[in-house]
C-alpha cells in the first residue's frame, strides 16, 4: 500500500511516529494509501528548516521567487490529468470538475501571485517637512492549514501568497484528502524550490494541526476550515499577538426576485446548490423566491434537480460524486432527518440510488431540495455542508434582506434579478463579504475573498493576502 510522506527540508521522508492512518477513496469505500502522523519532531525538523531557509528566500529579488511560483503552476498544468484524477479519487467529486475547476485554479493561483509580488508596492505619505514611506516585509515562518473539499485549489490559494512575499511555510492540508498536496511536494522537489521554503506535514487537525497552531515560532496562520475550528485557533493565537486570516463556513442565501431570466437563474442555482456535492463554503443553501414567481421557480427548479446524474466521479455526464466520507454523510443524513422534523417538506432527494460495483459501497447520496422550513429552524441556520437546498419565500426587497440577514454566517450571497438599480441597493444592505449578482462563485483573483460574522476574519486573495503575509513598516524621515 502507498505511502505518503511528508515534505520536509526538500525532501520525501516518513514521519518520526512511522504511524498512519488509512486513506478511503470515497467512491467506492475502499483504502487506497496511507497518511503520516505527524507528530511535533516532525514538526520541529520543519521548523528547523524553515527557519534556516528564510533569510535567504525572504533575500530573494520578488523576480526571482516568482520564477519558482511560475514554476510550479507550469508543472501543475503539465500533469492537470495526473492531478485531477488524484483530487477526483481522494474527495468523491466528478473527475470532470477536477479537471475544469480545481487543478486549474490551483496552478492559477501560483500563477497569480507570481506576477502579483513583482507588481506589489507599499505607500508614502508626504508632509509639508517630512516624508513617511512603508516598508513591508515577510513575516518569517508561518503555517496554511486548509480543508478538504478543494484540496489543492485551497491549499495552494494560501501557500502561493506567503512564498510570493518571502515566508517560509509550514502547511498542513486536511488528513482526509492529502494526495495532491503530496503530489505538490514532488512538483516543488523537481522545479528546485529551495529546501526547507515550504514544509508539508500530514496528519490530523486535533493533532498535529494543533500541535502548529499551539508553535509559537509560526508567526502567522492562515486557516480555511470550519467555524469551530477557527474559534480555537483564534483563542490559542490571541495571548500570542498572532496574525491570523479565518475563512470558516458559510449558510448563504440566494434572493430571486420575479423579474429574473428565470431560465438562468434556475440553471445557475442548481449549481449554486449543488456543484461540489454542496460541499463547497459558497454554496446557496437558502433560496429565498419572490411568491409571485415561487410555484413557477419550484416546478423548473425541482425538475432539474431531479434530473442531476450522481455516480461515477469518471463519467463526462456525471454531476455529482460521493461525499468525501462515511461520517460526513452521516452527518448531511441526520441534517436531512432533523429538517423533516423541522417540518420542512421534501421536494425530492427520497428516490432510491442504485450504483454498480465498487460504487455501490460509495459515500453518495441524491441532491434535496425541502421547503416549509422557517427561518430560524436550525437546518436553516446550521451549516450542512452537503447536497441539501431549502427554498422560502418573501414579498418584497425589505424581506428578502431581513431573510438574508438572519444567520450567523456571513460569507456569500447571490442575487437574481433585471433590474440593477435593485440589485445595488441589496448588495449594500446585505450582511456577506461576497455578494453575486445573476452570477455564483464567478472569480476574479483580484478582489477581497472572505466572510463577516461566523464566516471568519480577514480576507484572502489580491493585495489583502500580500498584505497579510506581510508587516509593515512606516518610517518617517524630517526634511
Ligand atoms: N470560507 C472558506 O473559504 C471555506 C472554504 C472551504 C471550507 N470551509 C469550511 O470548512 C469546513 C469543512 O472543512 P473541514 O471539515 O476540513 O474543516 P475542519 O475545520 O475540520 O478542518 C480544516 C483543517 O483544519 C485542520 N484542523 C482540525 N482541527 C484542528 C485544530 N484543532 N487545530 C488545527 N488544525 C485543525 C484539519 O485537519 C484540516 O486540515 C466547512 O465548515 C466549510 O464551510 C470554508
Ligand atoms: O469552499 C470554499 C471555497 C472557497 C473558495 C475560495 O477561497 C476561492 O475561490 O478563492
Amino acid at each position: 500500500m502507498e505511502k505518503i510522506a511528508n515534505y520536509i527540508n526538500g525532501e520525501l521522508i516518513t514521519p518520526f511516529s512511522s504511524q498512519y492512518m488509512d486513506n478511503i477513496a470515497p467512491a467506492t469505500a475502499e483504502k487506497y494509501s496511507e497518511i503520516p502522523l505527524s507528530d511535533n519532531s516532525d514538526l520541529d525538523e520543519a521548523i528547523k528548516a524553515a527557519e534556516i531557509a528564510f533569510p535567504s528566500w525572504s533575500n530573494l529579488s520578488a523576480n526571482e521567487r516568482a520564477s519558482f511560483l511560475l514554476k510550479i503552476s507550469e508543472e501543475i498544468k503539465k500533469n492537470l490529468h495526473e492531478l485531477a484524477k488524484a483530487e477526483s479519487r481522494d474527495t468523491g467529486k466528478p473527475l470532470s470538475l477536477a479537471m475544469n475547476v480545481d487543478i486549474p485554479r490551483a496552478s492559477a493561483n501560483f500563477e497569480f501571485f507570481g506576477h502579483a509580488i513583482t507588481q506589489f508596492s507599499s505607500e508614502s505619505h508626504s508632509g509639508v517637512d517630512s516624508i513617511n514611506y512603508t516598508l513591508r516585509k515577510p513575516i518569517g515562518v508561518v503555517g496554511c492549514i486548509s480543508p478538504w473539499n478543494l484540496p489543492l485549489y485551497l491549499f495552494t490559494w494560501k501557500i502561493a501568497p506567503a512564498l510570493a512575499s518571502g515566508n517560509c511555510v509550514i502547511a498542513k492540508p486536511s488528513e482526509i484528502t492529502p494526495y495532491t498536496a503530496f503530489l505538490l511536494s514532488k512538483i516543488c522537489k523537481k522545479v528546485g524550490l529551495p529546501k526547507g521554503v515550504l514544509n508539508i506535514l500530514h496528519g490530523k487537525g486535533a493533532e498535529i494541526g494543533n500541535e502548529i497552531v499551539k508553535n509559537g515560532k509560526i508567526k502567522a496562520i492562515s486557516f480555511t476550515g470550519g467555524t469551530a475550528t477557527g474559534k480555537k485557533i483564534a483563542e490559542i493565537s490571541a495571548p500570542m499577538f498572532r496574525k491570523i486570516s479565518l475563512e470558516l463556513g458559510g449558510k448563504n442565501p440566494a434572493l430571486v426576485f420575479a423579474d429574473c431570466d428565470l431560465e438562468k437563474t434556475v440553471d445557475e442555482l442548481v449549481r449554486a446548490s449543488f456543484a461540489n456535492q454542496g460541499e463547497i463554503c459558497l454554496c446557496a443553501s437558502r433560496i429565498y423566491i419572490e411568491s409571485s414567481i415561487y410555484k413557477e421557480f419550484k416546478k423548473i427548479f425541482v425538475s432539474k434537480v431531479k434530473n442531476l446524474k450522481v455516480g461515477d466521479p469518471n463519467q463526462e455526464d456525471t454531476n455529482m460524486g460521493a461525499l468525501v466520507s462515511a461520517q460526513h454523510k452521516e452527518k448531511v443524513i441526520n441534517y436531512i432527518q432533523l429538517a423533516k422534523e423541522e417540518g420542512g417538506t421534501l421536494l425530492c432527494g427520497n428516490e432510491t440510488l442504485k450504483l454498480n460495483p465498487p460504487y455501490d459501497q460509495g459515500y453518495f447520496l441524491r441532491p434535496h431540495v425541502f421547503e416549509n422550513l422557517n427561518s430560524s429552524c436550525r437546518t436553516n441556520q446550521e451549516e450542512i455542508f452537503g447536497p441539501v437546498v431549502s427554498l422560502n419565500t418573501f414579498e418584497n426587497d425589505d424581506e428578502a434582506i431581513l431573510l438574508a440577514n438572519d444567520s450567523d454566517y456571513g460569507l456569500a450571497s447571490s442575487i437574481w434579478t433585471s433590474d440593477l438599480s435593485r440589485a445595488h441597493q441589496i448588495s449594500e444592505r446585505i450582511n456577506t463579504g461576497i455578494v453575486w449578482v445573476n452570477c455564483w462563485m464567478k472569480r476574479d483573483l483580484r478582489t477581497p475573498f472572505g466572510g463577516m460574522k461566523n464566516s471568519g476574519l480577514g480576507r484572502e486573495g489580491g493585495l489583502e493576502a500580500l498584505r497579510f503575509f506581510t508587516e509593515p513598516k512606516n518610517v518617517c524621515i524630517q526634511y
